[in-house]
This record gives C-alpha cells, sequence and structure tokens, in this order.
C-alpha cells in the first residue's frame, strides 16, 4: 500500500488555478523527487499535502487514513514532517538549542516551573543521539545565525527528522548552496534511513538523479509523468519543456 496517495486534486488562489487533478503516491521509503519549472505549482503542492492551504477538490491519503482536513501540527504527528524554502530556525540560539525545541515540540510537553525543560533527561540524550549521529557534536554551542548557509539547511532538515516521521517533505534543498553545500546535501539526504520515505522538490538535476527512485513532472500545475528516472530522463515531452527551459541536465 502507498504510503502517501495524492487523488486528483486541485487548487486555485482565486481566479489563477495553480494544480489541476494532480495525482501522486509515494511508498514506504521511497526517494520521491518532484520536478518542473519555476512557477509550476510544486510549493504549493507541499503546502497543500500538509494542509497549510486547503485544497479545492480531491483527497489525499497518509497509511490509507484521509488526511486532507488535518491540521499540519496533527499530520506532524502522524508522522509526516517538512521542511520550508525559507530556513525556519531561531538564529540566536545554538544548534543544541534549536534541536531541543523541535524534540520538545514533538513530545508535546507543557512548562512546568519545577522540571525545567532542559533538565529533561530523555530529551537531553535524544539531543546527543541526534548531534553524534550527525557529526555535529562539535558544533553544538554555536548559535545558528554563526553557521554557515549549508550548516543552517542541514540542520533544518535534521530538526525535521525529530519528530521521527514516516515520511519527511523537503523543499529545495539544495536552493541557494554552494557546489560543495550541494554536494554534501546531496550525500546527507542519501545517508537518511529507508525507514523515512522523501519528497523532495529539486531543481538541481545532479541531485535529482542521485537520490530520486521516481520522479513526478509537474508542468503548469499537472502532472505530465511519474515514473523512474531512466524514464524521465529518456522523456521527449519532459526534455523538450524541462531541460529545454535551461535546466541543468545531469551527464
Ligand atoms: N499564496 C498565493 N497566492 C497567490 N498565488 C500564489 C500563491 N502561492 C503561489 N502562487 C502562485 O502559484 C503559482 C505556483 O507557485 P509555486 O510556488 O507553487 O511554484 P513552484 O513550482 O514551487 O515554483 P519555484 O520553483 O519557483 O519555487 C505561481 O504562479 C505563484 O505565483
Amino acid at each position: 500500500m502507498s504510503l502517501l496517495k495524492v487523488e486528483n486534486i486541485s487548487k486555485s488562489f482565486k481566479t489563477l488555478q495553480v494544480l489541476y487533478n494532480v495525482s501522486l503516491e509515494v511508498k514506504p521509503g521511497e526517494r520521491h523527487v518532484i520536478i518542473g519549472p519555476n512557477g509550476a505549482g510544486k510549493t504549493t503542492l507541499f503546502n497543500c499535502i500538509t494542509n497549510l492551504l486547503p485544497i479545492d477538490s480531491g483527497s489525499i491519503y497518509l497509511d490509507g487514513k484521509e488526511i486532507s482536513k488535518l491540521s499540519p501540527h496533527h499530520l506532524v504527528h502522524l508522522g509526516m514532517s517538512r521542511t520550508f524554502q525559507k530556513n525556519n530556525l531561531f538564529g540566536d540560539l545554538t544548534v543544541e538549542e534549536n534541536l531541543h525545541l523541535a524534540l520538545v515540540a514533538k513530545k508535546s510537553y507543557r512548562y512546568n516551573i519545577f522540571s525545567p525543560l532542559a533538565s529533561r533527561s530523555d530529551i537531553k540524550k535524544e539531543t546527543n543521539r541526534i548531534l553524534d549521529q550527525w557529526e555535529i557534536s562539535s558544533r553544538r554551542h554555536i548559535k545558528v545565525k554563526n553557521l554557515s548557509y549549508g550548516e543552517q539547511r542541514l540542520l533544518e532538515v535534521l530538526l525535521a527528522m525529530a519528530s521521527n516521521p514516516k515520511i519527511l517533505l523537503l523543499d529545495e534543498p539544495t536552493s541557494g548552496m554552494s557546489p560543495a553545500e550541494t554536494a554534501q546535501t546531496s550525500e546527507m539526504i542519501q545517508k537518511l534511513p529507508r525507514s523515512i520515505a522523501l519528497v523532495v522538490i529539486e531543481h538541481d538535476m545532479e541531485v535529482v538523479f542521485a537520490i530520486a527512485d521516481r520522479i513526478t513532472v509537474l508542468h503548469h500545475g499537472e502532472v505530465i509523468l511519474s515514473g523512474s528516472p531512466e524514464e524521465v530522463r529518456n522523456n521527449e515531452m519532459v526534455k523538450e519543456i524541462y531541460f529545454g527551459g535551461g535546466a541543468k541536465q545531469h551527464a
């Protein structure tokens, strides 16, 4: 069974229709990449899947359960997490403190004057585990605003993972990165555990083909193809619409 099933969703902003009967399916553990020219509707699709925007019609299922009316917060608890194109971090807090807050949000602790959050041993333990796992313990006391742009975007992915999702939606994880940061991010995405399915919006074709099991191509709000990387690479319409539009194609 599909983990995520998007069935015929449409979305308009007043008179501008942005998504037309979009359908896609993501299997557990799959790396599913969404490509398409600027303005194709990719971020809108993410905003609809995570219910930051209500859909006009269609249905969305997570693990067979209809989720299109559930709040973004509820969706996190059901195992769906996401990052945004713009960074969502607390710049004046350290790496460790940002991680700490993400873990607290996951556990929905209430503030208790007799049990300060910072002293909760389960949160401390989990923070240390993540810092060690991703080899960033030495950066733990650095304020996030002093990290490089690439490091900040990587930290965002780790924070989104703190909720222990079944499916993680990454919106252009390499946007604005240097080639070295892009390569590092691509490598990190490939190292994410297969227990997590990924849906990734990505423009860099080298990254797309490095990570994708399956690719969905959006054009003017319509899915023109959903298939294997080979099918997408060899599809004439995709070549013309997407690669012909000046995007970088992997050799
Ligand atoms: N909140 C909004 N109100 C009105 N129009 C919007 C809104 N959000 C997006 N749009 C419009 O919807 C269309 C699709 O935008 P969207 O950001 O989903 O595209 P995209 O494929 O993610 O583009 P990019 O690759 O440039 O990020 C664009 O024409 C955009 O201007």
